[in-house]
């Protein structure tokens, strides 16, 4: 089953970028040799540089429309032919992307993490393996709040206002029923110490199986 794309969805502050930069972290101290790409979903939400700042904030940034999903799944594609892509850098102070890319080389295992992966078929399609992230929407909302506010530079009064207005609806309408097309449920998040072991282990036994994992020992 290789090249595995791992698709981890769930709503936003439940711990899916934890998860996912443990399980590299994991992977790294015992595997340093073999590669295992990571892909943030939110790298594809779309450069808006063409709009004022003011105009930026008012955006709904939890509708599928938001993310240029065409693109990470164009880019998935092109990992899965074995060709590097260039992933834009997003930056969330302004809302929307930087001038540089990370390039992001061919991996026997690539793990992409964000709140819409399953919900629009096509790109659903892509993964091999699907995990949905169920944590408590008012856990969620608070861990939000403390990362948005040291990480993403917002206010208490912008994260509540947008909460209310955008990300809660937008959960009960695209994101909540997608759990129904992942293979597995995590709950509390990214710190789950048993899913962490067995995903840890499960994309470790995949990527010493790769071609690749003979070449580097
Ligand atoms: N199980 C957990 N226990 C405590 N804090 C957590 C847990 N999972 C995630 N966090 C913290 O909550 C915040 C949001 O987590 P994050 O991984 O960024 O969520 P997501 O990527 O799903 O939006 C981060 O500050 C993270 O360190
Ligand atoms: N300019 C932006 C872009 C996105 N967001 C919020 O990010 C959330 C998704 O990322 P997570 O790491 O939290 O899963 C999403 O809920 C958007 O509201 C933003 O606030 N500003």
């Amino acid at each position: 089953m290789l090249p595995c794309f791992i698709a981890i969805a769930g709503p936003s502050g439940s711990g899916k970028t934890l998860f996912a930069q443990t399980i590299r972290e994991r992977v790294a101290e015992l595997e340093p040799l073999l590669g295992l790409a990571l892909i943030k979903e939110d790298a594809y939400y779309r450069d808006q540089s063409h709009l004022s700042l003011e105009a930026r904030e008012k955006v709904n940034y939890d509708h599928p429309a938001a993310l240029e999903q065409e693109l990470l799944q164009h880019h998935l594609q092109c990992l899965r032919r074995g060709e590097a892509v260039d992933v834009p850098v997003y930056d969330y102070s302004q809302h929307t992307r930087a001038a540089d890319v990370e390039r992001v080389r061919p991996a026997p295992v690539v793990i992409v993490e964000g709140i819409l992966l399953l919900s629009d078929p096509g790109l659903r399609a892509e993964f091999d393996i699907k995990f949905f992230v169920d944590t408590p929407l008012d856990i969620c909302l608070l861990r939000r709040i403390a990362r948005d506010m040291q990480d993403r530079g917002r206010t208490l009064e912008s994260i509540t206002e947008q909460y209310e207005n955008t990300v809660r609806p937008m959960y009960y309408e695209f994101i909540q029923n997608t759990a129904r097309y992942a293979d597995m449920v995590i709950t509390g998040g990214g710190r789950n110490a048993v899913a962490l072991d067995v995903v840890g282990s499960m994309v470790l036994g995949l990527l010493r199986e790769s071609p690749t994992a003979d070449i580097k020992a």
